[in-house]
């Protein structure tokens, strides 16, 4: 598998199963898509706006659901499996990039999913995801939770060196620009200084800058 980021906000994503994981897939892809889950119950959990339609389909009716709501990905995660059986089928006859709750692995040579949801971490604009190829999804959960810490700040970091590019792109020559980017994003005192909240990463930053130019136009 090659992981990829997958733009949602024009699509629909339509999910089979309202139990604990129809409702954090939904959770997930309301952020950008229209999201449909069928289901004959739902759990008393939050599903992010997504629209709860009340049906319980058999293996049979699921193309018909396919053919209404015209989803880009499927997600199969009822608790019967002839029905996460169809949802597969269907979505992969029709090209539809498909998702089971219920199976890893060897399923995806089967052609029975095409699509992992990685644990995933959002610090815009940084994005992390993690997975273990559906060996221990407990253990994805886990990483998430230590990178979380390990990396609280990336993104006010990515934005700051976004601007330090944009700046540098005036007047500084690729190679130094390069240098003096990655010199920043390396220093233990710009992170320090991101991680405070104080008021000087950006200062910190050119002090570095200066620091990486001018070694350079000394050689
Ligand atoms: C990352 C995360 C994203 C999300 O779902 O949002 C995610 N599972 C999470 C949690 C979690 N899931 C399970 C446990 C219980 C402990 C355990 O079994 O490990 C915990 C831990 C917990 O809840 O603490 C049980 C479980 N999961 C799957 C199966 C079926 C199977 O493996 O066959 C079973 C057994 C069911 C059973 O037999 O009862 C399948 C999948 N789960 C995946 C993703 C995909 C592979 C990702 C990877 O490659 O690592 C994959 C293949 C399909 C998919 O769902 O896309 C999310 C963490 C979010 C976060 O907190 O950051
Ligand atoms: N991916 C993961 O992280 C993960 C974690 C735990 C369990 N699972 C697997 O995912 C599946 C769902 O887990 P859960 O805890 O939400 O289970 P659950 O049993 O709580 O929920 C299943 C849902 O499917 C619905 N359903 C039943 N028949 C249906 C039909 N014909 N059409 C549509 N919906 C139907 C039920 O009403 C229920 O809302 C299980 O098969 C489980 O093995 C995956």
């Amino acid at each position: 598998m090659i992981p990829l980021l997958h733009d949602f906000s024009e699509e629909a994503v339509l999910i089979f199963g309202g139990g604990p994981v129809g409702a954090r897939k939904a959770r997930r892809f309301a952020r950008e898509a229209r999201v449909v889950v069928v289901s004959p119950a739902f759990a008393d959990v939050e599903f992010g706006g997504a629209e709860r339609v009340r049906a319980a389909p058999s293996p049979d009716d699921v193309s018909e659901w396919f053919e209404q709501i015209e989803p880009a990905l499927a997600v199969a995660a009822t608790s019967d499996e002839a029905v996460n059986d169809a949802v597969a089928r269907v979505a992969r006859e029709r090209g539809t990039l498909r998702n089971r709750a219920d199976r890893s692995g060897g399923a995806v040579e089967r052609g029975q999913l095409n699509v992992t949801v990685p644990a995933t971490i959002r610090d815009d604009p940084v994005l992390l995801a993690i997975a273990t190829g559906g060996t221990s999804p407990a253990l994805s959960r886990y990483l998430r939770e230590r990178f979380e810490e390990e990396f609280a700040g990336a993104g006010a970091m990515a934005t700051l060196t976004g601007e330090l590019r944009e700046q540098l792109r005036e007047d500084t020559p690729a190679a130094q620009r390069r240098a003096a980017i990655r010199a920043v994003v390396r220093s233990d005192r710009v992170w320090k200084a991101l991680g405070d909240g104080t008021h000087t990463p950006a200062q910190e930053a050119q002090s570095v800058i200066s620091d990486v130019l001018s070694e350079m136009n000394e050689r």
